[in-house]
């Protein structure tokens, strides 16, 4: 029996090639650098008096300045966050000009020498600086000399690190998340504090331990500001200064103690500040294994109380979409529609228009008789389901599920009620207490529809659901989705790349390009007449655009097609052929079918009890055949084998373009 090696994980720290050691050039300076910084520290250590450390951190001086330090250290942090926070997400979230500069700014304390800061905020608020005779003269205001001018200098200097910090958390958080709840009618603010502010929590509290570290140490910028006055703004670290020339003993044993308080915050935040903190991870979707969960019920009359399908809620649906996308949209309620189109085509961009999320596309878009389209995001009633879902990770299914009924105020009980009943209805009921991580990706699908569809919205925007899910939980999830959206009052927009999918779950297919509709149709007649080549090999056939001449079709790419019926000359038109319509042999066929090429074997795949075979030809296009595996075993089919390809004429479908 062969066993398998499994490598040992990566030490902590980074990736270490096996046996590798740091060159001597390199080892060397950064051994000494680490000495330098740890020297002085151990200085502190080494002239400690430690028998005189509890005498010498009692004294009413230093309790005093103990006292000061930490109400200007809290009052700074205070501030920081009640203005670096909605700084961090400006800069994070808004384009705006200036934009660098004013992250400069941000920075600029941290690089300007503390006494300069101090300088600078006494041309700024003292009593002879810009604002100053404002501040005093209107609201007896005095900063300097006085603690709150302590709190300003701290702040000044402090404030960068919060600011930093949470902006790179921010800059990580996709942001689906907070798109998502805007489309359940969250407004910003709710979605700020509800989404936003508990996922980049570690990013803000490790922002808050540093700013609220170096508020406490900060010295320079406040005696230069706020000046030294016992009881005002005399802080510990001014207390060192004064202590240094009367009592260095005090001065080392106070110094122990600010040092010590910044070592314990550096090691709870154990290095995050400089660069760990870009959110929580986004929840893996892992193949899923729902077949421990009841299936959900086909048909379902109990309807929840706030249910999108309650008698009289019925929402047709009128776009006008420009931008990228130039297309109308009218669909009555009900009506599913299965987006599809190649990379690029404008789907994606079609449901942010609808959204009211990109400037790129904008929609003129009425729901029932509302006109939503120059609405915010969060009151057009437009439920999203993104591609993976973005359940929001720091609430379980029940609550994620009851989002939008909160944000509409429901009340809570009462929201998480219709929650649970959604849940049950789309077979997750069991698992209401779970957060997104323990989830796997089937369920998580089903949690992201009861949520949407709990939110009671006019128009549904599902994009590529079933994406992220293996066969089996894509076929359960699929049968869900049609028993639910068969339910729907409102219209379905639903983007694939799945031809099973959109045959299978949609009323009409909207196939897009460059933005564009072009063809919209229902599934069967895309299927017998798709417009383009893509949608045609989407649907699995070949799809060969060309011009009519004589008595078949001059090949866009190269060669020539007979077909049965003729066309009018120059007309251009896509011929379709079923692999199953194109045969394989070893020889030149004689007699009936006049559409022989040669060719060779590039590719064969399964396509679920037969073979697709890729046959290429300098004669005609890439052509695929469908045969069974014992024909191909009978023909010795494999890469490279050289072989006839033929289609009979009357098996070639044209569609004219
Ligand atoms: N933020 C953006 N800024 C500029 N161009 C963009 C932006 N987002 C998308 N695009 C471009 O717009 C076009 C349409 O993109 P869109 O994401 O809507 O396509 P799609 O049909 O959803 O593609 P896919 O199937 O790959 O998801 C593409 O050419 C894309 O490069």
């Amino acid at each position: 029996m062969r066993r398998l090696r499994i490598p040992a994980p990566a030490p902590a720290g980074g990736p270490r090639a096996p046996g590798s050691r740091a060159p001597l050039a390199l080892a060397v300076p950064a051994l000494i650098a680490v000495a330098f910084l740890l020297l002085p520290l151990v200085g502190i250590l080494a002239r400690t008096t430690w028998s005189e450390l509890g005498t010498h951190l009692t004294s009413p001086g230093v309790l005093e300045a103990l006292r000061l330090s930490l109400l200007v250290s809290f009052c700074a942090l205070g501030l920081a966050l009640l203005l670096g926070v909605p700084l961090a997400w400006l800069l994070a979230r808004v384009s705006f000009p200036g934009k660098a500069l004013v992250r400069s700014l941000v920075l600029l304390p941290m690089v300007l020498p503390p006494t300069v800061g101090g300088v600078a905020l006494l041309l700024g608020f003292g009593r002879r600086g810009l604002l100053g005779p404002w501040l005093e003269g209107t609201f007896g205001i005095v900063l300097p000399f006085h603690t709150s001018g302590a709190v300003v200098a701290a702040t000044f200097v402090a404030m960068p690190f919060l600011v930093i910090s949470l902006e790179g958390t921010l800059a990580g958080l996709r942001t689906s998340y907070e798109e998502t709840a805007a489309s359940l009618g969250a407004s910003p603010v709710r979605v700020f504090c509800t989404v936003t502010l508990p996922m980049v929590a570690p990013g803000l509290a490790a922002g808050a331990a540093l700013t609220w570290a170096r508020a406490l140490g900060e010295f320079g910028a406040t005696i230069t500001f706020a000046g030294n006055l016992p009881g005002a703004t005399q802080t510990l670290p001014l207390e060192v200064y004064l202590l240094l020339q009367d009592s260095p003993e005090a001065a080392t044993s106070v110094s122990l103690l600010l040092l010590v308080i910044a070592m314990a915050v550096l090691i709870c935040l154990r290095g995050r500040w400089t660069g760990a903190t870009t959110g929580r991870p986004a929840r893996v979707v892992r193949p899923a294994d729902d077949t421990a969960l009841p299936a959900p019920p086909a048909t379902d009359t109990v309807e929840p109380g706030t249910g999108s399908a309650a008698p009289g809620e019925r929402w047709p649906l009128h776009a006008e979409v420009t931008g990228f996308n130039q297309l109308t949209l009218d669909a009555g309620p009900g009506t599913t529609i299965a987006v599809v189109g190649p990379n690029g085509a404008g789907k994606t961009t079609l449901l942010r228009a609808l959204l009211g999320l990109t400037p790129r596309a904008r929609a003129a878009l009425r729901l029932g008789d509302t006109d939503v389209g120059a609405l915010p995001p969060h009151r057009r009633g437009v439920a999203w389901v993104p591609q993976d879902g973005a359940l929001f990770p720091h609430l379980t299914a029940l609550t994620n599920t009851a989002y939008g009924l909160r944000a509409h105020g429901t009340p809570r009980a009462e929201a998480r009620r219709t929650a649970q009943q959604w849940l049950d209805r789309l077979g997750v009921g069991p698992l209401a207490h779970r957060r997104p991580a323990q989830l796997s990706g089937g369920q998580a699908q089903r949690v992201a529809l009861a949520r949407a569809l709990a939110a009671r919205p006019r128009l549904l925007l599902l994009d590529e659901p079933l994406a992220a899910l293996d066969q089996t939980t894509r076929a359960h999830v699929r049968h869900t989705l049609r028993a639910h959206l068969a339910a729907f009052g409102g219209v379905c927009l639903l983007v694939t790349h799945d031809p099973v999918e959109a045959v299978s779950l949609a009323d009409r297919v909207l196939v897009l390009d460059d933005g564009r509709a072009l063809q919209d149709a229902p599934p069967a007649e895309v299927t017998r007449h798709p417009r383009s080549p893509w949608v045609a090999r989407m649907l699995g056939r070949n799809a060969w655009p060309g011009t009519a001449a004589g008595d078949g079709l001059a090949l866009a790419d190269g060669g020539r097609l007979v077909l049965a019926d003729r066309l009018p000359e120059g007309v251009r038109a896509l011929a379709i052929i079923a692999p199953e319509a194109v045969s394989v042999h070893l020889d030149k066929p004689a007699g009936s079918p006049r559409n022989v090429w040669p060719g060779t074997v590039r590719e064969i795949t399964s396509a679920g009890s037969r073979l697709r075979v890729l046959v290429t030809s300098d004669r005609a296009p890439d052509l695929v055949a469908e045969i069974t595996p014992s024909a191909a075993l009978e023909l010795g089919l494999a890469d490279g084998v050289s072989v006839w390809t033929s289609v009979k004429a009357t098996e070639v479908s044209v569609v004219t373009l």
